[in-house]
């Protein structure tokens, strides 16, 4: 009987897949793990720096909202690597120089706030710090368009609020907006004839006179002059053509009114408005002079 083959040889190793550790190195692990993970953590750690260092660079994303058109056609600036990024400068710290931030005044942006602090909202700007300085530099941001228009909005409901509402500056307002309008808000077509006026607001001042007529001339049968004529202290010489003039036209049945608060202090009133119509109705306001101050 024949004996059996021999068995075939073992097969050879295979090769190491990788190069034999270094003499010194930990034996734990194989060394490409440890480079991968090195080269992960070193990308990390320099990611983190390049937030940190380029947290200002995302405050001012709202400026490429406020560009120039033509300005729009250029790219962005690419944020400069973590190594050309400025150092990091101390919050607070009035002694250190402002640090320029990147490239305003290449893409028209406002000057720097390091230049000339500036109130809040006076230019559009926010400031989150009065201080000046680096914290201003830093920490200053554009409002937003939203906010710009709030802040325009309030500027104007303030500036109409602290104008004086007297008949002379609305005359004014409403020859600047060239309305057509003689003497009054007309909410009604300027159909009728003008007619010298059968009531009158003739005081007092400071009574809330203003506030009377206009809720009175709210009534469709009322037509009133939005104006105070002053005939009768400071016009009468005009005459009482002038007068009718002054008035708005008003149909069969509607009343004409005006108001001119001085008429109740004016020594001739009375007897002039006697002249002109015996039976024309006088209306008065009066007020505690205590609390508009006059003694
Ligand atoms: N309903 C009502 N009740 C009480 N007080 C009122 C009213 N409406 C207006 N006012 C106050 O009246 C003041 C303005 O009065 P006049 O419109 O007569 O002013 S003016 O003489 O024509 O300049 C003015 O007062 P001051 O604010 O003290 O000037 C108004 O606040």
């Amino acid at each position: 009987m024949a004996p059996w083959p021999a068995p075939p040889p073992p097969p050879p190793p295979p090769p190491p897949l990788a190069a034999p550790p270094p003499p010194g190195a930990s034996p734990k692990g194989p060394p490409a793990r440890k480079l991968l993970f090195m080269c992960t953590l070193s990308l990390s750690v320099t990611y983190l720096c390049y937030s940190l260092l380029g947290g200002s660079g995302s405050l001012q994303f709202p400026l490429a909202l406020q560009e120039p058109p033509g300005a729009a056609a250029e790219p962005p600036p690419s944020p400069p690597p973590p190594s050309l990024l400025p150092p990091p400068v101390r919050l607070g710290t009035p002694s250190q120089p402002p640090a320029p931030p990147p490239d305003n005044a290449s893409r028209g942006e406002p000057p720097e706030p390091s230049e000339q602090p500036a109130a809040p909202g006076a230019d559009g700007w926010g400031l989150a710090s009065g201080g000046g300085g680096a914290r201003d530099t830093w920490l200053r941001t554009p409002l937003a368009p939203g906010e710009m228009i709030t802040a325009q909005s309030a500027l104007l409901e303030r500036e109409a609020q602290e104008s004086s509402t007297t008949d002379e500056e609305l005359a004014g307002r409403r020859a600047a907006n060239g309305s057509s309008e003689r003497g009054g808000a007309l909410s009604t077509p300027d159909y009728g004839e003008k007619k010298l006026p059968q009531a009158l607001i003739i005081g007092v001042k400071k009574g809330g006179t203003r506030a009377l007529l206009e809720a009175i001339r709210v009534h469709p049968d009322v037509r009133a002059v939005g104006v105070e004529p002053h005939f009768f202290d400071r016009n009468y010489e005009k005459g009482l053509e002038w007068y009718r003039n002054v008035m708005p036209k008003t149909l069969d049945g509607q009343i004409t009114m005006e108001k001119t608060p001085s008429y109740f202090v004016t020594s001739e009133a009375p007897k002039r408005i006697h002249s002109m119509a015996k039976d024309i109705k006088l209306i008065v306001v009066v007020r505690d002079p205590v609390t508009e101050g006059h003694l």
